[in-house]
């Protein structure tokens, strides 16, 4: 998607969920994977992620016009424990896969307080908030990490051997949204790494190294041969490993380095694997987990941090609910003719 500066419009998170579905299918995705795929994205736009909203759909088309990934794929469901089910997503994307268990899923969780879902052969390009929040609007905490392409390297390397391997962690709160925090392993995702290369910006020195090893602010250099950081030095890149082994091995899926989609020229989706992990707090025994989970946020607060995760992305969502969805015209525009 080209870099538009026209007018601003506003749009209902309906009027873009109808429209991102029809593009999806237009571009070979069945209507009820399209459903979910707009729904997710449209939400990030609406919520402010923006770096995995709109600004993905050039590269969930090209990978489907490489025909790397299959909008027609059904998942496949396969029970294997009280508390445990696999999903072969079947080189499809990982939203419908993760869909398709969610029914099972609760079901497990309400039997046996705990169930965790593998799924494998699945590409997810997306948020991972979208995954975690109707779980803990339900009750449930929950936790999920993706593994993803291989553009990170670890402390002291200077090749890319793991993805920004993003992990999301939802918990209920008593008498407000569930909190949710989402974020890659990495110093930056990928995608705001793009978006700073785009508008021409620089990244904070520790972002990630050139070609040659050398740490760099320029995320072009970054993009063109050199490799992302993790975040926090060895701490992130411990959490990115875990990221590797429960997403990738435990699943099934490939490693972030195993990813080769050099016969799909255009094609942009990881195909790799994705675990998510949900706990019935109240098998915890305390019947107030909710509430102490709100005081505790409350004392956070009180302790003068100013923004609490997902806190931001609330706001965003309640001002695009009452005003619209902030677009560009030329972009809307731009999805209109994808759309036909
Ligand atoms: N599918 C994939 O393979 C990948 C997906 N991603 C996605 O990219 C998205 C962005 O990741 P990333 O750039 O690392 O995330 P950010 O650094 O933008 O945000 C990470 C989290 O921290 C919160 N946060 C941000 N700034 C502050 C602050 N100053 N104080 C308190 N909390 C804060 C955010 O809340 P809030 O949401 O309210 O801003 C969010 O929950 C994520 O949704 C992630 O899932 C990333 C990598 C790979
Ligand atoms: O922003 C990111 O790092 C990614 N988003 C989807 C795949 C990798």
């Amino acid at each position: 998607m080209a870099d538009h500066s026209g007018a601003l419009m506003r749009i209902s998170f309906q009027a873009l969920e109808q429209l991102l579905a029809a593009i999806f299918v237009r571009h070979g995705v069945s209507e009820a994977n399209a459903t979910i795929l707009a729904g997710n994205c449209a939400g990030c736009e609406r919520d402010g992620s923006l770096s995995h909203g709109l600004f993905r759909i050039p590269g969930y088309i090209s990978s489907l016009k490489s025909g790397w990934v299959d909008g027609k794929a059904v998942p496949d469901i396969e029970d294997v424990g009280a508390a445990f089910m696999r999903v072969d997503a079947r080189n499809g994307f990982a939203q419908p896969a993760l869909a398709a268990a969610m029914p099972h899923l609760v079901d497990k969780v309400v039997a046996s307080g705990v169930a965790v879902v593998a799924i494998r052969d699945s590409h997810h390009f997306s948020a991972l908030w979208p995954d975690l929040e109707p779980l803990a609007r339900s009750g449930l905490v929950a936790l999920t990490m993706v593994s993803g392409l291989a553009c990170v390297a670890p402390p002291g390397g200077r090749s890319a051997v793991f993805g920004t391997n993003p992990i999301a962690f939802a918990t209920p709160v008593a008498g407000a949204h569930p909190l949710i925090y989402d974020f890659a392993t990495s110093a930056m995702s990928n995608g705001d790494l793009r978006l700073a290369a785009r508008a021409g910006h620089d990244v904070p020195l520790g972002t990630g190294v050139n070609a040659s090893g050398e740490l760099t602010g320029d995320p072009k250099a970054i993009l063109a041969g050199g490799a992302l950081l993790p975040f926090g030095g060895h701490k992130g890149a411990a959490l990115s490993l875990m990221v590797e082994v429960l997403a990738s091995a435990l699943t099934g899926g490939q490693f972030s380095s195993e990813v080769d989609f050099s016969n799909h020229p255009g094609a942009e989706t990881p195909k790799t694997g994705q675990i998510v992990i949900v706990i019935d707090p109240a098998r915890g025994g305390n019947k107030l987990f909710a509430e102490r989970v709100a005081k505790l946020m409350g004392s956070v607060r009180d302790a003068g941090q100013p923004r609490l995760p997902s806190d931001r992305r609330y706001r965003t969502r309640e001002a695009s609910e009452r005003d619209g969805i902030s677009l560009q015209t030329d972009t809307y525009e731009y999805l209109v003719s994808l759309s036909h």
